[in-house]
């Protein structure tokens, strides 16, 4: 296996970053304190309770019940620039050179916050990551495919001035996936994608979801990367049109295991991805759910496909970068410097 400190140092990137999933037990209840906010009686009320039913959540709704709880804590636009900052000041130690994340603006507009007190927050935080950090980054929206697509419809006109000035780089789907294929958001994507030639499109799929809605998410919703998009790999057609088309696959491994997708890191289809030249790039998904950031996503696979030598993880961050939606002098640059420390570690 590849040392730890190889896969520190080498430049990653994130692209399949929840920021609402990096609120961790101990900024939960201090926000919950700030905000006056009373969590239900039958949600744990101490870090150590919540920690320990973050230990293992049965499917992707059990998680998303919590999640959806916990992002009631988020009132005004200090604490979503807290929340967020939090996330970059943790993965500058890990790291991560680039980072395209996405937020849920329904989950607080349906509160009663407004959808510019949300974007603003974590749009200062990625300002401020540039700045300390160097870290680069673009924001992603995400519908939540459980509300009805009149409303996803809605969120896209209210997002229209951020879309329309690129504070928001992509349109995501997310939340529960089986019973909402990607077909029900059609009008959305096209929609949003008549607002700014440059938005880029993607959706969760494939991850509870069969390999059916990966291809319906590229042929109906005209994305250009499939977020998680593991079941894939039990479609051979589609495998080929992936390569093909180089579409890159957000792969979460902790999160998986985490939500019972698979048992073991070993089982995701990894090896089967390279093998068929499909570009995956490895992400935390909800970092402080499932037990782990970028790092220790990275340092999960190479554990668990310990044959990969410098050389295949050169590769990977590679692909990982070539797949991201920077510009191309911050690719290359990016590009460098992996091949610098490759160089240094072999
Ligand atoms: N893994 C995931 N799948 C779908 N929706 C999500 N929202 C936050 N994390 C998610
Ligand atoms: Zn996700």
């Amino acid at each position: 296996m590849v040392s730890e400190q190889f896969l520190k140092e080498l430049p990653k990137c994130e692209h399949h970053l929840h920021l609402e999933g990096t609120l961790e037990p101990d900024l939960l209840f201090p926000l919950a304190a700030r905000n006056n906010i009373k969590l239900p009686d039958n949600f744990p009320q101490s870090v150590e309770e919540l920690n320990k039913k973050y230990a293992q959540f049965r499917d992707l709704q059990d998680f998303l019940d919590y999640y959806y709880i916990g992002t009631n804590v988020l009132i005004t636009e200090q604490d979503f620039f807290d929340l967020a900052w939090a996330y970059f000041t943790k993965v500058s130690k890990q790291g991560l050179v680039h980072a395209e994340v996405f937020y849920d603006p329904q989950s607080h507009t349906s509160r009663g916050i407004s959808l510019e007190t949300v974007t603003n927050g974590f749009k200062r935080a990625c300002d401020e990551a540039y700045k300390q950090y160097g870290i680069t980054s673009k924001l992603i929206m995400c519908l939540l495919r459980h509300l009805e697509p009149r409303e996803c419809l809605a969120t896209i006109e209210e997002a229209e001035p951020y879309i329309k000035n690129g504070v928001i780089s992509g349109l995501g789907l997310d939340s529960a996936e089986r019973p909402f294929p990607p077909n029900l958001f059609v009008e959305c994507y096209e929609k949003a994608a008549s607002l700014n030639p440059d938005l880029r499109l993607t959706a969760h799929a494939g991850e509870e979801g069969p390999a059916q809605y990966v291809t319906d998410s590229l042929d109906l919703l005209n994305v250009t990367r499939v977020d998680h998009g593991i079941n894939s790999a039990n479609d051979d057609e589609l495998l080929k049109r992936l390569a093909q088309e180089n579409i890159m696959l957000t792969v979460c491994p902790l999160s998986n295991v985490k939500l019972q997708v698979v048992k073991a890191v070993s089982e995701l289809p990894l090896q089967k991805f390279l093998d068929n030249n499909i570009p995956f790039s490895i992400n935390s998904d909800d970092p402080s759910y499932f037990g782990g950031y970028i790092l220790d996503n990275y340092i999960q696979v190479a554990k668990d496909f310990p044959h990969w030598n410098y050389n295949v993880w050169g590769m990977i961050a590679k692909n990982a970068i070539n797949g991201s939606w920077c510009d191309d002098k911050r690719k290359s640059e990016l590009l460098t410097k992996v091949d610098e420390v490759v160089t240094k570690f072999l």
